[in-house]
């Protein structure tokens, strides 16, 4: 698929409002991208590896506005890039401003027909982004220099927000897997329906349940396209086909992928995929709820200690040909190097291949657990990691066993000889691999039927030194990604919020090398609205901390004030929310106060509107947060 084709589509997607359009014109673009698809679907979405997949480009904007300057001729500097992105607010935008047809006339084929394919900005990004070492900053700014040359202003657009992960054409995740099934899947059958929306495979026909693929036309027996257009619902895929592309992606984490099964295989070569050692899936999520909550939805209730550290997926293969361990954090970005005593720990004593979900937490001399922000000392460490472990003793709880290979030989316990996925399996099932395979990480589960017992466990465990109780469906599967309501979270702590820093000033004074005031936003759909601005409760060494890591993600400045990536995660605290005209978001905190930097979150896990909307209604303070359901 040529650049150009798809950047044309891209603009058709950021003009469109309407959801609907929008799906179907993604779903248009997956079946025009041929060979593409993959690419063309992680583009989408403004990537170029699968989310499961922590390679990223490392291209920051002051490297992608040096680019356009040369492509836009010798007359435009780096600082002219700059001083337009100000006024334009926006790479893509800024990008597009510039004429860089000119010197694609001049370009290999000397006769400005030289187009791009989005093959070749894939490979182009793969280089750029394998890039190290000394002068690989240069070596990136002229790769992206030379495709920046070849584009028009739609395709310039397109790269520029590509290559700094900000697509803003309103195509999030669910957009994306709507497009799959009904690109792909549109036309299976759906068992459950008798209706007009009948199947390709309809044995009948002459009826009015006629078939898509009926060669009749100008007839009754009218093709379903045209019969759902007039209700809006073109091309709707069964619930089936949703749900098969929802499950693959869970497993897989990779759209590209997905696409592609989905218009290769259907919803058979969907089905078939599996948890894979080496391919990390979304952590499963909690919502907030009460001992009673969990009393009348599952009856019986498996409780366990809500350990108060950084999430962790373990995946392990023993053996001369196996793998790992290897630890994924909660966004799936490889954290092994940090932790290596957990690395031994999980070597020494397991001897079949797993995947395992846990907290890793930090404690003192006695075991006893340690504030959450002390993990993070160690978490995403890259240097002084022996040092550390001096000064931080890590321990990992395991609560959860998504593959196993349970037998002796290694082999599943089907007698397949492969390990088994258990994501389908109760987590009472889980929870006895998990028992199998690491006996001494393995969290104390106990499964009870009343909210005296649920009380008394959790008593018990805050007196241990966690943060409260998780309390779980025990017949429930493991959905990855989803905060659904199998999972409840129980913590009598005041809640903390969550938010995403979209913006700051430099300090005054002494401390006007610094940023000194954040503006913060919280998730509404696909965007971030701001909810206030937080300036206390900092350190010196905090505010050093943090301006050294926003500044790399600044994508405009004027005065003092900077606008900033949505990139860097702040937990704050506050006394009140109200209901306020002066955030987008319609809400500001009272006396927001910095606690800490979510190092183990990324934007797209901050706190949603929604959950702001219902702390505001329910008065803040000591949150009994049992009727909040957002989270
Ligand atoms: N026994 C347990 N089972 C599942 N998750 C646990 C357990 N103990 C601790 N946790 C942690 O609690 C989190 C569940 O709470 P939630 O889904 O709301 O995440 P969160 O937004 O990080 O919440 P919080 O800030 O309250 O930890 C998990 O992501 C996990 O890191």
């Amino acid at each position: 698929m040529e650049f150009a084709a798809f950047a044309e589509r891209v603009e058709r997607l950021e003009a469109e409002p309407a959801d609907l359009e929008t799906t179907a014109i993604v779903a248009d673009l997956l079946v025009a991208a041929g060979d593409d698809l993959e690419t063309a679907t992680r583009f989408l979405l403004g990537r170029t590896y699968p989310a499961h997949d922590d390679r990223t480009l490392d291209v920051g904007p002051a490297s992608c506005r040096e680019a356009i300057a040369r492509a836009a001729g010798p007359n435009v500097t780096a600082d002219d890039v700059e001083a337009r992105l100000a006024e334009r607010g926006e790479i893509g935008a800024v990008a597009a401003d510039f004429d860089f047809g000119g010197q694609r006339g001049l370009s290999a084929f000397g006769d400005g027909s030289d187009p791009l394919s989005i093959a070749e900005v894939d490979d182009t990004l793969r280089e750029l982004a394998a890039a190290a070492g000394e002068g690989s900053e240069s070596r990136k700014v002229d790769a992206l220099f030379g495709l920046f040359n070849r584009c028009d202003p739609a395709e310039a657009r397109t790269l520029a927000r590509l290559v700094l992960g900000e697509m803003r054409i309103g195509v999030g995740e669910g957009t994306v897997r709507d497009a799959v099934a009904e690109a792909f899947l549109a036309a299976v059958d759906d068992e459950s329906d008798g209706s007009e929306e009948a199947a390709v495979d309809d044995e009948s026909d002459g009826s009015e349940e006629a078939a898509v693929d009926d060669e009749s036309d100008g007839s009754e027996e009218a093709a379903v396209d045209d019969e759902s257009d007039e209700n809006g619902d073109a091309n709707r895929a069964s619930d089936g086909a949703y749900a098969a592309v929802e499950r693959a992606l869970q497993v897989t984490n990779d759209y590209g992928r997905v696409a592609r099964l989905a218009r290769e295989e259907g919803m058979e070569g969907l089905d078939a995929e599996r948890i894979r050692i080496g391919r990390p899936v979304q952590a499963m999520l909690a919502q907030a709820g009460s001992a009673a909550d969990a009393v009348e939805s599952f009856g019986e209730v498996a409780v366990e200690a809500k350990f108060d550290g950084a999430r962790v997926q373990v995946h392990y293969a023993p053996g001369p040909d196996g793998f790992g361990p290897r630890l994924y954090s909660r966004n799936m970005d490889d954290v092994t190097d940090a932790l290596p005593e957990i690395v031994e720990f999980v070597a020494d004593r397991v001897d079949v291949p797993v995947v395992l979900d846990g907290e890793i937490v930090a404690v003192d001399d006695d075991g006893s657990p340690l504030p959450f922000q002390e993990v993070l000392r160690r978490f995403r460490r890259k240097h002084d990691v022996d040092r550390m472990r001096e000064a931080v003793t890590c321990r990992i709880h395991a609560f959860d066993c998504l593959l196993a290979g349970g037998d002796s030989d290694g082999g599943g316990e089907d007698g397949d000889g492969a390990p088994d996925d258990l994501l389908r399996e109760p987590l009472r099932a889980r929870h006895d691999r998990l028992v199998d395979v690491l006996p001494e990480a393995a969290a104390d589960l106990r499964v009870v039927d009343d909210v005296e017992a649920v009380e008394r466990i959790e008593s018990a465990a805050l007196e241990e030194g966690h943060e409260g109780v998780m309390l779980k469906d025990p017949t429930s599967a493991y959905t990855p990604g989803d905060r659904g309501r199998d999972w409840l979270k129980r913590k009598p702590d005041v809640e903390t919020l969550d938010a995403v820093v979209v913006g700051a000033e430099w300090g005054e004074g002494r401390r006007a090398e610094l940023f000194g005031t954040f503006l913060l936003a919280v998730r509404d759909g696909d965007g971030y609205e701001p909810i206030g601005k937080v300036a206390t409760g900092l350190t010196d060494e905090e505010l050093a901390d943090l301006t050294e890591r926003l500044e790399p993600h600044v994508v405009a400045e004027s005065g003092t004030e900077l606008r900033i990536r949505p990139e860097v995660v702040l937990e704050v605290g506050y006394e009140e929310i109200q209901t306020s005209p002066t955030y987008g978001s319609g809400y500001a905190l009272r006396f927001p106060r910095f606690v800490g930097v979510r190092e183990d979150k990324s934007a797209e896990d901050v706190d949603a509107l929604e959950r702001v909307a219902r702390l505001a209604e329910n008065g803040a303070g000591p949150a009994d947060d049992a009727s909040l359901d957002s989270r």
